[in-house]
């Protein structure tokens, strides 16, 4: 990319040229003080030209992420959500997991976060105005075998939880044909496949969500504590892979992640309390994560005709457009219900 191309006052072109910086991107490397300093030009002129060298250096139009506050981009069938497949759950998340993004769904074990996994894979195949995204989904899991079982179990239902779409268009839906299950025991196939197959299976449209469930196991399996640092610097391989794909594809990328306990005392010697506990992998995997919920399994239960269920809750831990709040959720034979209260 050469500097013609910028939109810019040729007097600022000028200047930059005199300040002998090689590329576009260099400029998005250099902080605006030192631009200032290198170049002379006024703090609105380096305004000016971080703006025209980011937009340049932008291979795809940014998401409209302030759209994602209005009405139009919270309805379902908008394409910028995947709706999670009911109207309650989807009310929290104001009409879905956001697309151009990782969303990290965390919880003890046991909580239905592969159950909610599994229902993305089967919405994202229906049509935008159903909420979907009109493909399949890629699976990858990283320490349990695919519960294709129950992934059968929720296709035959499928008519029972999206009373919204007419029988005949879900009938005629492959669904079972269209995810992708992929094995990834280490960080390398991890990563072969993250920058191999998934990367061909989005470019030929045959995907268009990625789940990985789940990122903790593998990064606490292959680093003792003492190697931190390599750890850190392997999350941000991975996470920036993720927000790569996520980004060039307009996918959502959907990440389970396990918890940690969090100890009561300031020296740990009260032991974990039985709900406090945080989501793995510390800051370095959270400051890369756009959309963090939590599934909370709580005490109660939920009774429905000859069917009961563990109550659950939805929340929000945080999410740019999103507000904290929760949602009682069960999950039952059909998939995870939001449960009125
Ligand atoms: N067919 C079903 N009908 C009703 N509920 C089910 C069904 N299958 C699973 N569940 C519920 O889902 C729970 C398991 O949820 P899930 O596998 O999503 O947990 P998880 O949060 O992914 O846990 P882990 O971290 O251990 O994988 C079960 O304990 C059960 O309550």
């Amino acid at each position: 990319m050469n500097w013609d191309q910028l939109e810019l006052d040729p007097r600022i072109l000028a200047a930059v040229r005199r300040a002998k910086l090689k590329s576009v991107r260099e400029v998005l490397c250099v902080s605006g003080l030192d631009l200032q300093r290198l170049t002379g030009l006024s703090c609105s002129d380096i305004r000016q030209l971080l703006t025209a060298a980011a937009t340049a250096c932008r291979r795809h139009p940014p998401i409209p992420a302030l759209l994602l506050h209005r009405g139009e981009c919270c309805r379902l069938g908008s394409g910028f959500r995947l709706s999670v497949g009911c109207p309650l759950l989807d009310k929290l998340l104001r009409g879905g997991l956001p697309v151009g993004g990782i969303t990290e769904l965390s919880g003890e074990s046991g909580s239905g976060k592969t159950q909610l996994a599994l229902q993305l894979c089967l919405c994202a195949q229906y049509p935008t105005q159903y909420g979907g995204l009109n493909s399949g989904a890629v699976y990858i899991c990283t320490e349990d075998s695919f519960p294709i079982r129950r992934l059968q179990q929720l296709i035959r239902e499928q008519p029972c939880l999206r009373s919204d779409v007419p029988p005949s268009l879900i009938s005629s839906l492959q669904f079972s044909d269209h995810i992708y299950i992929e094995h990834a025991a280490d960080l390398d196939s991890l990563q072969v496949c993250l920058s191999r197959r998934v990367p061909l299976l989005l470019a030929r449209g045959l995907v268009q969500l990625l789940v990985v469930d789940s990122v903790a196991a593998l990064f606490r399996s292959e680093f003792q504590a003492a190697d931190w640092l390599e750890r850190n610097k392997q999350l941000l391989t991975f996470s920036s892979t993720l927000r790569h794909l996520s980004q060039e594809f307009t996918t959502p990328v959907l990440c389970i992640n396990q918890v940690t306990n969090v100890f009561s005392g300031s020296d740990g010697s009260l032991g974990p309390l039985p709900s406090n506990v945080t989501p793995a992998l510390g800051l370095a995997w959270a400051n890369q994560v756009m959309v963090r919920l939590m599934m909370r399994r709580l005490q109660e239960t939920v009774v429905r005709g000859e069917q009961s269920s563990a109550l659950r809750r939805l929340e929000v831990v945080f999410a740019p457009h999103l507000p904290r709040e929760g949602q009682d959720a069960a999950v039952w034979r059909e998939g995870v219900r939001g449960v009125s209260t």
